[in-house]
């Protein structure tokens, strides 16, 4: 993302705000609320078109990226609402996120045109490995609603991760999880990063801090810091931000709005 800006009506959500993601890297964002973090996931699934700035993907310039537009690119996100269907198994949502990506050409080659048994089979395999990879193989056959939270939460993105996109966009997967079940999850990212890039949006610091590889701070709409966690952690403009208090104008650091609030 280069130079994006967003505004609603007089808010300015996003003020030329840049991000890379790299490839197998964490990308975390982060920021207190209303620093624009939401905005931003949402230009990077196509649902906010930026009134500025520019998307590129892989070196090349999306003119307007649309949210049907990610599967056909490697590209899959998790959202705050998990989305399951209640009616079907944990198996089956899986597969049904499966068969939308065969039919939108991103498996196409590898399932064939129009749905055999085998390629059923084939499906249902797929499913179950990515099921077993997330510790969720045991609740394959139950409906999403008997289950406690946590493990929905985990269906969703064995959802997403099936399959096996470039980029996967997370927003906020540590909400509703106790510290336990966000130590796993956060082993889990890191070990998703190993075959693909990871944009993690999200307030859990601890996790953040934990299995990011870089991390943009944003404060009213603006990328106030950019580094390491270690960096981005003893900067004076995010310790500032997260205080609460006004951050100056000094080096990358923003000020605040001239409009307040
Ligand atoms: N659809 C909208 N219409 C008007 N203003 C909006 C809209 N969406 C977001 N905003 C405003 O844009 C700014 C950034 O909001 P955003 O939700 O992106 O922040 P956030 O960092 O995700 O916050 P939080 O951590 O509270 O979820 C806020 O001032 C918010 O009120």
């Amino acid at each position: 993302m280069s130079d994006i800006d967003v505004r609603f009506g007089g808010i300015r959500a996003l003020s030329g705000v840049s991000l890379d993601v790299r490839p197998r890297t964490v990308q975390g964002v982060i920021g207190p609320n209303g620093a624009g973090k939401t905005t931003l996931f949402n230009v990077a699934c196509g649902f906010i078109q930026p009134q500025e700035g520019s998307l590129s993907w892989k070196g090349e310039r999306l003119a307007r990226l649309r949210p049907h537009q990610l599967a056909g690119l490697g590209i899959s996100r998790t959202l705050q609402g998990l989305g399951l269907f209640e009616n079907i198994t944990v198996l089956e949502n899986v597969m049904v996120g499966l068969d939308r990506h065969a039919r939108s050409g991103f498996f196409a080659g590898l399932l064939g045109v129009g749905r055999s048994s085998r390629e059923e089979l084939a499906l249902r395999e797929r499913a179950m490995s990515i099921l077993e990879e997330l510790g969720i193989d045991a609740h394959a056959d139950r409906l999403p609603p008997s289950l406690p939270y946590a493990i929905c939460k985990r269906v969703a993105l064995a959802r997403a991760v099936a399959v096996e996109p470039e980029l996967l966009l997370l927003d906020e997967p540590a909400s509703g999880l106790s510290n336990a079940e966000m130590d796993e999850l956060g082993d889990l990212i890191r070990a998703l990063s190993d075959r693909m890039a990871v944009m993690l949006v999200e307030h859990h610091m601890d996790l953040v801090m934990a299995v990011c590889d870089e991390i943009v701070v944003l404060d009213f709409g603006r990328r106030i810091a950019r580094g390491t966690p270690a960096e981005v952690q003893n900067d004076p403009a995010v310790v500032a931000a997260y205080l609460g208090e006004t951050v100056g104008d000094e080096g990358t650091a923003a000020s605040s709005p001239e409009d307040g609030e």
